[in-house]
């Protein structure tokens, strides 16, 4: 690693609104690099996680370092692939500090959208350098001149400066190259300062514990140094470095400039902070600054499926944590589930990524419970809360294109669907933040859902008096389509107290008992008839309704819809 001097390293991150082609110019670029054969395979390569090439979406950004030949001089381009959903912008501002540039992909037909805008103003907040990318101009109804105008109005960057290609064919990627070189300062680091290596992500191997992946800011790391983590002051000796070509392939040192991977025996995961700064024993250094945590909007309940597995669930999410360090955890128990946590998620995708990574990954089957925020409940003879709504604040022009509206809000008004709402509503353009202000008092009431007359614990909701009615018949739809029909009849009811206020009903399976009676007797018809009707009066009082887990998410859904 030490052929790369500082001003021959390019430390950059592609970052694009979802699904513009991100992940396919990274192909390209890996192929141009020779950092992988050509072949038709090649479709989005550093999606390595099987929930990313299920869903064909990135959710994990991913390292990979390229080996370029450019006139004659070996340059090392590191490189970053980021998601494009919005739930997992945090997982971009985290990598872009990692870089000095950006390349900016945007969609030759569909242009700027709200994430290009987004991830531009985090590249531009990080005074990084940004080489906007036209991708698709294969496409018939591709427009470049009418996105580079675009490009020119809304980022003020001159239209010469963009660069159209088809990462798809190929066309042009190694213009993306040149500029790679030409256009992003190499990073502003010091070898002969002690080492400050900043941790920008982890993952967590099952047989090698705890891989950091780094940025070096100042110094050098080798195989066999004593390190410490500026959050933990635990003492560490350095098994591996290396860079990841995209696979971890391990180097002997790591220089500052650099970005890499280092394994350094942390078995626990709570030792593996991300946004920590690692020095040398006996050469403490003044921390990097670190990240902002990340803001969770959708709380749930998660449980074990099977109380004996809570402890393999357990260390199952510890891990996935440490690889998604943006969902909360806390303990909770239920009376029904039994022990569990409770999870707060950039959003609902997020949380469905969460849930589909513990089931592929660490092979757990968990409930996910519906949404549900804290209150602090006055219990009065009437069991009445006074009800108060959003009020605003203030109105802040911050300038010609943007205002900022303050609203005091119900927290549950907020939490599950106002986020996606409002982004929906504004094509994205609209962000929110919010802050608790304390407790109110609603009228709020709490909900019941009835299973042939059996409360289920876990779908019990608070919910506003006003639409309490609509949340209720949307769920007991939602439940009547997901739960599977039995041999008796299931009523799903939604109660206030002892009142109901919405019903839906799954019909039983119906044997036909008649089969085997060919013409004849109409008495022994009825008689059998009869008999079947008991029978499932009977099963109907003693059967239980088991309530799949999915279930479970598409009432969350409704809920949000409502
Ligand atoms: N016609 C055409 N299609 C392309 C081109 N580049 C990418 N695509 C297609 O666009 C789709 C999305 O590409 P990805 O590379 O997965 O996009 P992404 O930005 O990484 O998506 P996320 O990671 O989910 O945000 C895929 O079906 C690609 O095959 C291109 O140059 N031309």
């Amino acid at each position: 690693m030490s052929r790369f001097p500082v001003e021959n390293i390019r430390n950059f991150s592609i970052v694009a609104h979802v699904d513009h082609g991100k992940s396919t110019l990274a192909d390209r670029l890996l192929e141009l690099t020779g950092t992988i054969d050509k072949t038709k395979n090649n479709k989005q390569v550093l999606d390595k996680l099987q929930v990313e090439r299920e869903r064909g979406i990135t959710v994990k950004a991913q390292t990979a370092s390229l080996f370029h030949n450019c006139e004659g001089r070996q340059y090392l381009l590191n490189l970053i692939d980021t998601p494009g959903h919005v739930d997992f912008s945090y997982e971009v501002s985290r990598s872009l500090s990692a870089c000095q540039g950006v390349l900016l992909v945007v969609d030759a037909n569909e242009g700027i959208q709200a994430q290009t805008v987004a991830n531009f103003f985090l590249a531009f907040e990080a005074q990084l350098s940004v080489i906007p990318v036209i991708n698709k101009i294969d496409l018939k109804n591709a427009d470049p001149e009418r996105v580079e105008n675009q490009i020119e109005k809304v980022f003020d960057i001159p239209s010469d400066e963009c660069i159209k290609i088809s990462a798809k064919l190929g066309t042009n990627v190694e213009r993306v190259l040149q500029a790679v070189i030409e256009r992003i300062p190499p990073p502003k680091v010091h070898r002969k300062n002690p080492l400050r290596a900043l941790v920008f992500d982890s993952t967590f191997d099952q047989y090698r514990g705890v891989i950091a992946n780094v940025a070096l800011f100042d110094g050098v790391v080798s195989k066999g140094d004593k390190i410490v983590s500026a959050h933990t002051q635990k003492t560490y000796e350095v098994n591996e470095v290396g860079v990841l070509n995209p696979n971890e392939q391990p180097t002997h040192k790591l220089y500052a400039g650099q970005v890499g991977y280092l394994i350094a025996g942390m078995k626990n995961v709570t030792e593996a902070q991300i946004g920590d700064t690692l020095y040398l024993h006996k050469q403490p250094v003044e921390p990097l600054p670190g990240f902002k945590s990340a803001k969770p909007m959708v709380f749930a309940g998660m449980y074990p499926v099977d109380q004996s597995e809570y402890n393999n669930l357990k260390s199952a999410i510890e891990k996935l944590t440490l690889n998604d360090s943006s969902v909360t955890v806390h303990r909770d128990s239920s009376l029904a589930l039994g022990a569990g946590w409770r999870l707060g998620f950039l959003g609902l995708l997020h949380m469905e990524v969460f849930n589909q990574r513990l089931e592929l990954e660490y092979n757990a089957s968990v409930i996910l419970t519906t949404p549900t925020v804290p209150y602090k409940a006055v219990l009065s003879s009437s069991k009445l809360i006074k009800a108060r709504r959003a009020v605003q604040k203030n109105m802040i022009f911050i300038d010609q294109n943007r205002v900022m509206l303050k609203y005091l809000f119900p927290l549950n008004e907020i939490v599950v669907d106002f986020y996606d709402s409002l982004k929906s509503l504004s094509s994205g353009y609209a962000s929110f933040d919010y802050e608790d202000a304390g407790y109110q008092t609603a009228e709020l009431v709490k909900m019941d859902i009835l299973l042939n007359g059996n409360n289920v614990e876990e779908l019990v909701t608070v919910v506003h008096k006003d639409k309490a009615h609509s949340i209720g018949k949307a769920i007991c739809e939602r439940l009547k389509d997901s739960l599977p029909r039995q041999l008796f009849e299931i009523a799903i009811q939604a109660a206030i107290g002892s009142k109901i206020i919405a019903r839906e009903t799954v019909k039983a399976y119906r044997k036909n008992v008649l089969a085997k009676c060919y013409g004849g007797d109409i008495t022994r018809k009825m008689k059998l008839l009869k008999r079947q009707a008991e029978g499932k009066k009977k099963l109907r009082k003693i059967g239980n309704v088991e309530v799949p887990k999915d279930a479970f998410i598409k009432v969350l859904k409704t809920q949000s819809s409502k």
